[in-house]
C-alpha cells in the first residue's frame, strides 16, 4: 500500500493527539507561574511534542528531511526533556548531557541513514530504540522515587505508561530491526500500525496530563501543610492540633488505649523577648519546636496553642511512661543552648501532665493539663505536675538566666 493511502486514518490520529497536547501545554503553562520544579521542562516536552506530530503525519508530503530526521529528532528530545522535567520534579539528577548527546547521535545517524544511505530499518530502530531506552529510563525514575505517602497512583500510573510506551518502541525496533515486516507497510493501515500508533497517541498526552497532576498535587499538599502549620515554628496550630487530637481521643476511646496530653509553656519568656529581643525570643521558639520534634516518638505530635505554650499529644501512652516522656523533654531543654545575635542563652520549659478519662472531651483534657501546668509554675518552674498533682521536678536551677540585665 503506498504510504499516500495511509494518511487519511493516522492523521486524524496525530490531529486529536496534537490538540490534546497543545490542551496540556496550556495548563502546564498555567502551572509555571507557581515554580514547581520540572514544569518548565514538560512545557520544553510539549512544545516539542506538538511540533513532532504534524512533521510525521505529514510524511507523504513533506520531504524526508523534515518528516523523518526532524520529527524523529523532536520526538526523542520530547522523550528526553520529560524525563529532565521528571527528574528535576523528583529532585533527583537530569542527566541532561547525556540525554543531548543521545538525541545528537540519533539525529546524525537519521540523517546520515536517509541523506547519505537510505536504510529504513536503521532509521526505525535508531528512533524507536531511542524512545524506548528513555522511557525505560522514565519508568524506573518514577517508580524507584516516587515520594513517599498519599498520591502514589500517578506515580505508578506513570511509571506503567511510560513502561507501556518503552515496551511499544521496543518491540518496533526489534521488529524491523531483525527484519519482519514490510518496511513500506511501515504507516500503513494496518491493524498492527493503527493499533500501535493510537496507542502511542493515547500514551503521550496521557504522561503530560499526568505531569500536571503531580504538579497539582504537590501545590495542594503544600497549600495544606501551610494551612496547618504555624509559619514560624511548622507545629501544627492550634485548631489542626485540635481537630487531630478530637480524632485520636475518639480512636482511644474505642480502643480502650491510654492518651496523654501534656501542655508546655517556657518559663520567663518575657524577659527573653526583654533582654535578648524579638528575634531572640523566636530563635527560642524555633529551636524549642524542633528540639521536641526531634525527641518525640512517631505518632506524637506537637501544637502551638498559642505565644510560647504548646500542646504535646502522646497517643496509646500510659501515664506512667507520658510523665518519663514529659521529663526527657524538661531535661532536654534545660540542657539546650540556644545561639542568638546577643550571645547564647539557655531557656526551660514547664509542664502540665493530663491524662484522658473515656467519655471526657479535649476541652477536659485541656482544662486539667492547664491546671497542672499552672501549679508547676507555682511550684517554682522548670518543672512538670502531673493532673493528680503529683510533680515530677521542680528544679530552678535556670530560673535566673533569664532576669533581666
Ligand atoms: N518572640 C516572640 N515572643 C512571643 C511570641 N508570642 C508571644 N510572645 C511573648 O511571650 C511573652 C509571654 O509572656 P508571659 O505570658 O508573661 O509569660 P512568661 O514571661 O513566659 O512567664 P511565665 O509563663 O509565667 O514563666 C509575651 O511577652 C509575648 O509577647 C512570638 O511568637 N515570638
Amino acid at each position: 500500500m503506498p504510504a499516500s493511502a495511509s494518511v487519511p486514518v493516522l492523521l486524524p490520529v496525530f490531529l486529536v493527539t496534537d490538540i490534546l497536547c497543545a490542551c496540556i501545554l496550556a495548563q502546564l503553562l498555567a502551572l509555571r507561574k507557581a515554580g514547581v520544579a520540572g514544569t518548565r521542562s514538560w512545557i520544553a516536552a510539549n512544545i516539542a511534542m506538538v511540533a513532532y506530530l504534524p512533521a510525521l503525519g505529514l510524511r507523504a508530503v513533506l520531504p524526508l528531511v523534515f518528516s523523518v530526521v526532524l520529527s524523529n529528532g523532536l520526538g526523542l528530545l520530547a522523550a528526553s526533556l520529560f524525563y529532565i522535567g521528571c527528574a528535576r520534579f523528583l529532585g533527583r539528577p537530569t542527566h541532561a548531557r547525556g540525554w543531548l548527546l543521545l538525541v545528537c547521535c540519533a539525529l546524525a545517524g537519521l540523517l546520515w541513514f536517509t541523506l547519505v544511505e537510505d536504510v529504513i530499518r536503521l532509521r526505525v530502530i535508531i528512533a524507536s530504540g531511542g524512545i524506548a531506552v528513555v522511557f525505560v529510563a522514565t519508568a524506573y525514575l518514577l517508580w524507584r522515587h516516587r515520594p513517599p505517602g498519599q498520591g502514589a497512583a500517578v506515580y505508578w500510573l506513570g511509571a506503567c505508561c511510560s513502561t507501556a510506551t518503552a515496551l511499544l518502541h521496543a518491540s518496533r525496533a526489534i521488529y524491523y530491526g531483525a527484519g519482519f515486516g514490510n518496511l513500506s507497510d511501515l504507516f500503513a493501515n494496518t491493524l498492527v500500525n493503527v493499533l500501535s500508533m493510537s496507542l502511542t497517541a493515547a500514551l503521550v498526552p496521557g504522561l503530560s496530563m499526568l505531569a500536571a497532576a503531580m504538579v497539582q498535587q504537590q501545590l495542594l499538599s503544600d497549600a495544606t501543610w501551610r494551612a496547618e502549620r504555624d509559619g514560624m515554628t511548622g507545629t501544627l496550630t492550634r485548631q489542626s492540633f485540635e481537630s487531630r487530637i478530637v480524632a485520636d481521643l475518639q480512636r482511644a476511646h474505642i480502643s480502650g488505649d491510654a492518651f496523654c496530653f501534656v501542655l508546655a509553656d517556657l518559663d520567663f519568656f518575657k524577659r527573653i523577648n526583654d533582654n535578648h529581643g524579638h528575634q531572640a525570643g523566636d530563635r527560642v521558639l524555633v529551636a524549642f519546636t524542633e528540639l521536641i520534634r526531634r525527641q518525640l516518638r512517631a505518632g506524637d505530635y506537637i501544637g502551638r496553642m498559642g505565644g510560647e505554650e504548646f500542646g504535646i499529644a502522646l497517643p496509646a501512652t500510659p501515664p506512667a511512661e507520658a510523665m518519663r516522656v514529659a521529663e526527657r523533654l524538661r531535661q532536654a531543654v534545660a540542657a539546650q543552648q540556644v545561639v542568638t545575635d546577643s550571645g547564647s542563652l539557655r531557656y526551660s520549659v514547664s509542664m502540665g501532665l493530663a491524662v484522658h478519662a473515656a467519655g471526657a472531651s479535649f476541652s477536659d483534657l485541656y482544662r486539667h493539663a492547664d491546671q497542672a501546668l499552672y501549679a508547676a509554675k507555682q511550684a517554682g518552674r522548670n518543672a512538670i505536675v502531673s493532673q493528680d498533682g503529683s510533680a515530677q521536678q521542680a528544679c530552678t536551677a535556670l530560673r535566673n538566666c533569664c532576669k533581666p540585665a
